[in-house]
């Protein structure tokens, strides 16, 4: 069987992956068309490369559909319940860094840590009838954060993109999103809470535990570990 190499299909992270692995001595390239999702790999025997979507490599390292995959750490976390005992991290990458984090308005001049959060969110209740909002596609990593936290009283509101407009658009009191270079945030007015750093994220090579490794893929393995250096 041949070991299957899941990497993400388009965009930055396809390429960075592309040069990382690239740099090592394997290279991967998209065969065919620009638009055909078929890729090759040359450099190190036995491996067949698998291009994906990023959000969909946690799934398929956690089904055993690929033996390895390359995405960001925040979507193993969020979309695997027990995630290290499904996948284990070979490297972080270097790349891809992104901080899950939680924001609030920047006129709430009295909210700047999760203790203040609190408080209010306890207020924003008895004041509206319903609890305070916070817009996310990072339910399972956001709620695991606010229950340690201690912050009870909120609910989630879903949002897949464009989330720090859910503020204006007054269908989410605050947000917890990825940010990079905080422009977003600081164009929609918001600001970072002090101790809301919920998870720093970066591209990182995942080895599914559940994909059925043979002879042959525990050879490749060893073979692209060497040659990676891990
Ligand atoms: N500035 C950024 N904006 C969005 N994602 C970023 C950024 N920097 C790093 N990332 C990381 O990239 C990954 C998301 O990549 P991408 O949006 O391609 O995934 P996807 O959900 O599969 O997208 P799509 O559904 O459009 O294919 C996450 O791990 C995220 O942390
Ligand atoms: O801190 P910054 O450098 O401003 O980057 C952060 C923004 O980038 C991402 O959005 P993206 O443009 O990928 O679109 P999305 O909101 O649809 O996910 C992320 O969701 C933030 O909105």
């Amino acid at each position: 069987m041949m070991l299957k190499l899941g990497v993400p299909s388009k965009g930055r992270l396809m390429e960075k992956t592309f040069d990382w692995f690239g740099e090592r001595g394997v290279v991967l390239r998209k065969s065919g068309s620009d638009r055909e999702y078929a890729g090759e790999v040359t450099g190190v025997d036995g491996v067949e490369l698998v291009l994906l979507s990023a959000g969909e490599i946690p799934r398929e390292l956690a089904a055993g559909r690929i033996h390895l995959g390359v995405t960001g750490s925040d979507l193993v976390r969020e979309k695997l319940p027990v995630w290290d005992n499904q996948v284990a991290e070979l490297a972080l990458m270097g790349f891809g860094h992104a901080d899950l984090i939680l924001a609030v308005p920047q006129c709430w001049v009295d909210v700047d840590v999760l203790d203040d959060l609190d408080a209010v969110a306890a207020a924003f209740r008895r004041d509206h009838g319903f609890r305070l909002r916070i817009a996310t596609k990072y339910h399972r990593l956001v709620r695991e954060f606010l229950q340690d936290a201690g912050v009870a009283d909120y609910q989630l509101v879903d949002s897949q993109g464009a989330t720090e407009g859910t503020v204006k658009n007054e269908t989410a009191e605050m947000v917890a999103d990825i940010t990079t270079t905080g422009a977003t945030l600081l164009a929609n007015h918001l600001k970072l809470l002090q101790d809301g750093l919920i998870h720093k994220s970066q591209a990182t090579l995942f080895k599914s535990r559940i994909a059925p490794w043979d002879d042959q893929t525990r050879s490749a393995l060893k073979t692209l570990q060497t040659k990676l250096a891990l």
